[in-house]
């Protein structure tokens, strides 16, 4: 049946954007996913939330939950300080295999750290796989009913500490009621939502930025 999605973003980054250049793979993947196929990127619109989040953070210690095809995994990396490392997770290898040379393919791999499987086996693994003490930033975009679930674990397993900034996609669409519950509610958290857009579409969607009071 021919090529996946992720395959042919794949195959529109080596057409389209410059080796080692991760505006330029960033541009090809938004270019094709507006005009060509839609995809569950975090787009550009979005994006440039996620820009100004990392910028304000300029986390030391990054992690990502649900990578897809690398887009903001390439979209973080690219504004980290020498030195510091993006760990993301991907529960679907076909999906991994893609982002790994869509992040190759930006000459971030270097700054990067894709680990397939669950994020609900995984974290509990970040200390002692990765020398983490704990996560300055993170990006919630995998499945939407893991978001409490993994950030509940995230606090249990000491990976959250004063300031951390947890940074929620899809709040609003597909959705993630229980999530803004959780963040919103707890006074351990200062949450803020930024409304916009679901990715190259004009439906509401929004990112939720929550502050880890400790
Ligand atoms: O950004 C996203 C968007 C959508 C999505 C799919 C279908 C639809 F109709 C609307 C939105 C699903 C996602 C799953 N994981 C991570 N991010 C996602
Ligand atoms: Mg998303």
């Amino acid at each position: 049946t021919g090529l996946s999605r992720p395959q042919r973003i794949l195959k529109a980054v080596q057409k389209n954007a410059t080796k080692g250049n991760p505006e330029s793979v960033i541009a090809a993947i938004d270019h094709y996913c507006r005009h060509s196929e839609w995809a569950m990127n975090v787009g550009d619109e979005k994006g440039l939330i996620l820009d100004s989040v990392v910028t304000e953070v300029n986390p030391s210690t990054a992690l990502e939950l649900g990578t897809y095809c690398g887009y903001s995994t390439v979209r973080i990396a690219r504004l980290l300080s020498p030195g510091t490392k993006l760990i993301t997770l991907e529960f679907n290898p076909d999906y991994a295999a893609i982002a790994r040379q869509i992040i190759a393919y930006a000459g971030l791999q270097d700054k990067v750290i894709l680990v397939e499987g669950p994020s609900g086996d995984l974290i509990p693994k970040m200390k002692q796989q990765h020398g983490i003490k704990s996560f300055d930033f993170v990006f919630l975009d995998h499945w939407k009913d893991r978001y409490v679930p993994d950030t509940k674990l995230l606090e249990e397993c000491g990976l959250l500490r004063k300031g951390s900034v947890l940074l929620a996609d899809n709040v609003i669409c597909p959705g993630t009621p229980e999530y803004l519950k959780y963040v919103r509610n707890d006074p351990r958290y200062e949450s803020r939502y930024f409304k916009s857009n679901l990715e190259y579409t004009k439906v509401e969607d929004g990112l939720e930025k929550s502050v880890f009071l400790g």
